[in-house]
């Protein structure tokens, strides 16, 4: 293994609009603005919800008013607009996008870069490239008053998919050199209790077939990754497959671990035990089911890339509530996913309210597993989750809440139904299209 993974540090947007992405971020998914480096030749601005970090980077030639944005109801970003850092590597990158990489060929928004701690930015670096991978900044150091942060970014084998590698144990600042902080540094708990999402679960790349080997073999030689079975039925080579009733799905997933130079594994945790692990599931569409989601988002991105990150809730029902009310769209399965055989006696058997679920959209799945401990105590583990709409302009990248109770995969049955949801969103949302271009035509003749 190349490079020791501390925790992942945080996931960056690229988007045109930076002003529409942060004021969502803020009111609809309830992140809060904390940091934010607003130059000449930069926008980047920092949200938090727990320990998810997302940046929101403006793409090149996009004109926006990040400063704007951030100043909303904040009103501590302008006076900061001048301060920059000192980067010892490339001095000609100041005023550029840090962290970072700005990529001109890409015309999409899009999540393109996970960002992860680890230990030694120069060794990890040396090794990864020792072992062939491509670098689009070398290790590169970073000051400011708070600080000196090394980084370097690696590309992956996915799409546009970067890694950003950060040391950040010696600073001290708000958030990584050249960031000030925004806003207030109080905690809303009241906001919080409403909302307790408190981690990045698991980040969904959506890759071309049969990619699938190459990734997790990438992954797990360079970072540690170690294959994650989401069925105790799949099959090593071939995933998690589910290819019945439209769905042709193919899932591989993997998970890190912190890995020690003793070679000893251990999972995240928070000081409050709870698991911070960050899996990774790659999807793949399979030829015999037609057109899907999968394929609709490797033709609006132009190429393989991150489809969906998951947020980890304590609470799914007042989050999904909390945001539903300030204006995230979900997607809703049909009303019978609710009403089918015994569901209503599983929900209710898991202390939830059918009628609730239902308006949220939320899905249920369960699995009836014996304690390995003790072959005699049945308990029920069980997650929910529950899927946005879009949330950029095309049909790409959206966000998905999840509630874990003992349950650590992802849940067959949830799957199915969110892929009828999504399916017949997309194929009104290409019905609608048609019909505009159709009607746009014809306006145009007359
Ligand atoms: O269930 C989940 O949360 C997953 O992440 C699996 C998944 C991957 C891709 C899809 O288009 C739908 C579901
Ligand atoms: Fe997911």
């Amino acid at each position: 293994m190349a490079a020791y993974l501390s925790r992942l540090h945080h996931i960056s947007l690229h988007v045109c609009n930076v002003d529409k992405l942060a004021q969502d971020l803020v009111s609809k998914f309830q992140f809060r603005v904390f940091a934010a480096r607003l130059t000449a030749g930069a926008r980047q601005l920092a949200f938090r919800k727990g320990a998810a970090v997302f940046v929101v980077t403006e793409r090149p030639g996009c004109g926006g008013g990040a400063a704007a944005a951030a100043g909303q109801g904040q009103g501590h970003v302008q006076e900061h607009v001048q301060k920059d850092v000192q980067e010892d590597a490339c001095p000609g990158r100041i005023g550029g996008v840090l962290y970072d990489v700005r990529r001109p060929h890409y015309s999409v928004d899009s999540a393109c870069n996970v960002c992860f701690e680890v230990e030694d930015v120069e060794r990890s670096s040396e090794s990864l490239r020792a072992r062939g991978c491509d670098f689009l900044v070398p290790p590169t150091r970073v000051r400011d008053d708070g600080g000196l942060v090394p980084y370097s970014v690696v590309k992956s084998v996915v799409g546009n998919v970067c890694h950003t590698l950060v040391d950040t144990s010696r600073y001290r600042g708000p958030f990584l050199p050249g960031f000030s902080a925004v806003g207030s540094a109080a905690e809303d708990d009241e906001e919080d209790a409403r909302c307790p999402v408190t981690h990045f679960d698991h980040v969904t790349y959506a890759c071309p077939r049969r990619s699938a080997a190459e990734v997790m073999r990438w992954y797990e030689g360079n970072f540690g990754f170690q294959r994650f079975f989401i069925s105790r039925n799949e099959d090593a080579e071939e995933g998690y497959v589910l290819d019945q009733d439209g769905i042709g799905l193919r899932l591989t997933a993997m998970e890190y671990w912190k890995c020690n130079e003793t070679g000893i594994r251990f999972p995240l945790k928070e000081k409050d035990g709870t698991e911070l692990d960050c899996k990774f599931v790659i999807a793949e569409s399979l030829p015999e089911q037609g057109r899907n989601q999968v394929d609709t988002f490797l033709e609006q991105h132009g190429g393989p890339g991150i489809q969906h990150i998951g947020l980890f809730t304590q609470d799914i029902v007042s989050t999904a509530e909390a945001m539903a009310n300030a204006g995230v769209q979900f997607f809703c399965p049909p009303a019978a996913y609710y009403t089918e055989v015994g569901r209503q006696q599983e929900i209710e058997e898991v202390g939830y309210d059918p009628k609730t679920l239902m308006q949220h959209g939320i899905l249920l799945d369960t699995d009836l597993r014996v304690e390995e401990q003790d072959s005699s105590a049945c308990s029920k583990r069980y997650l929910l989750q529950v899927f946005t709409k879009p949330i950029f302009s095309k049909d790409t990248f959206f966000l998905e809440l999840i509630e874990r109770r003992g349950a650590t995969g992802f849940g067959e049955g949830n799957i199915r139904a969110l892929w009828r949801s999504v399916q017949s969103y997309m194929e009104k949302n290409k019905e609608d299209q048609e019909h505009a271009s159709v009607k746009s035509k014809q306006t145009g003749q007359h």
